[in-house]
């Protein structure tokens, strides 16, 4: 096989991109393999579209580069894109002509047999009954799918996805993720940007998680979610006196006051003092029970703290 055959879908190092003074993108690494779904998720203004659009070929970078199949799009141009596709901010369409019409003009561009694409891709984004309609009648979600729809003509190996769930109402989300991981169990390789931790959580595999143009972490989404120790919900008669109690507590670390009590990590031990210690205090344990760190919660650590913490 050859090297472009085996190289990984994408490959970035050194990523910069600066505008002015501000630097969207910090040195960013990315290595994506075949077959993953990748979150790389950020809080807005991250530098998660830029980076999309700098993997894409669509700008160039300061510093660094990046390959897709081992091909680098700045130097190989359209030819370094086949078997990628996807969209950045929001897929584009003619408004005034139908959904079916759109992705002719897009297949006749790309030619090939992209147009002999076009039925199965839009049964498969769930727009075989609507494709008449023009598009200026289609709500947010059926113009998200119908980028979806533009890309497969492409048959594509990797999907590049800039927050393709943004703006949707949850049904809208369902079927997008839904789409997305019938996608991948095809065998598609798919980078997704978004800010939405519950959605990354349940689609993803690996991820990176960017603050301020910089990749903070970059690796397995299980080994994230167990990197705190054991961590314990807790529910009590009176939180704010059980907060008290907990804050004193020295075998207790990542103490996180949420809408349903307590969270923290601590050692079986730890919990077991921790018990008597609230019924010392009249304050009774409604739930004590050992609960994973969502994403969420890590995601706000990392991007909230300062930046040394964050980097740590
Ligand atoms: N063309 C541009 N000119 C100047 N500044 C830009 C340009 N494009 C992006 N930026 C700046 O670069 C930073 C990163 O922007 P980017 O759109 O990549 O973030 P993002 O993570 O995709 O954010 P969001 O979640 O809001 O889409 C922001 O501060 C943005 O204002």
């Amino acid at each position: 096989m050859s090297a472009v055959a085996t190289a990984a879908p994408i490959e970035a190092r050194g990523l910069v991109k600066r505008y002015g003074e501000l630097i969207a993108v910090d040195h960013v690494d990315l290595t994506v393999d075949a077959g993953t779904v990748y979150g790389y998720l950020g809080p807005n203004g991250a530098g998660k579209t830029t980076s999309l659009r700098m993997l894409l070929g669509l700008i160039r970078p300061d510093e660094g580069s990046a390959r897709l199949f081992g091909r680098d799009p700045l130097e190989e141009g359209a030819a370094a894109l086949d078997g990628v596709a996807g969209f950045v901010e929001a897929p584009r369409f003619y408004p005034y002509l139908s959904g079916r019409r759109n992705l002719e003009l897009m297949a006749a561009l790309d030619g090939g047999d992209a147009g002999d694409r076009i039925d199965d891709a839009l049964e498969t984004v769930g727009l075989a009954g609507r494709d008449g309609d023009k598009v200026k009648g289609y709500s947010h979600g059926m113009k998200q799918r119908l980028g979806i729809g533009a890309a497969l003509l492409r048959d594509p190996r990797l999907l590049l996805l800039d927050e393709p769930t943004t703006g949707l109402d949850p049904g809208g989300m369902r079927d997008m993720r839904e789409l997305v991981r019938r996608l991948a169990a095809d065998g598609i390789t798919v980078l997704l940007s978004s800010h939405i931790m519950g959605e990354v959580e349940e689609l993803c595999d690996r991820v990176a998680i960017v603050r301020s143009g910089r990749v903070i972490y970059e690796g397995d989404l299980d080994a994230l979610l167990h990197s705190t120790g054991q961590r314990y919900r807790l529910r009590t008669t009176d939180d704010d006196a059980a907060w008290d109690v907990c804050s004193y507590r020295a075998g207790l670390t990542e103490l996180v006051r949420g809408h349903d009590g307590l969270t923290f990590a601590a050692d079986e031990r730890e919990v077991a003092q921790l018990s008597l210690a609230l019924a010392r205090r009249d304050v009774a344990v409604l739930a004590l029970v050992p609960a994973a760190a969502s994403l969420e919660e890590l995601f706000f650590r990392l991007t909230e703290g300062d930046d040394e913490e964050a980097t740590a």
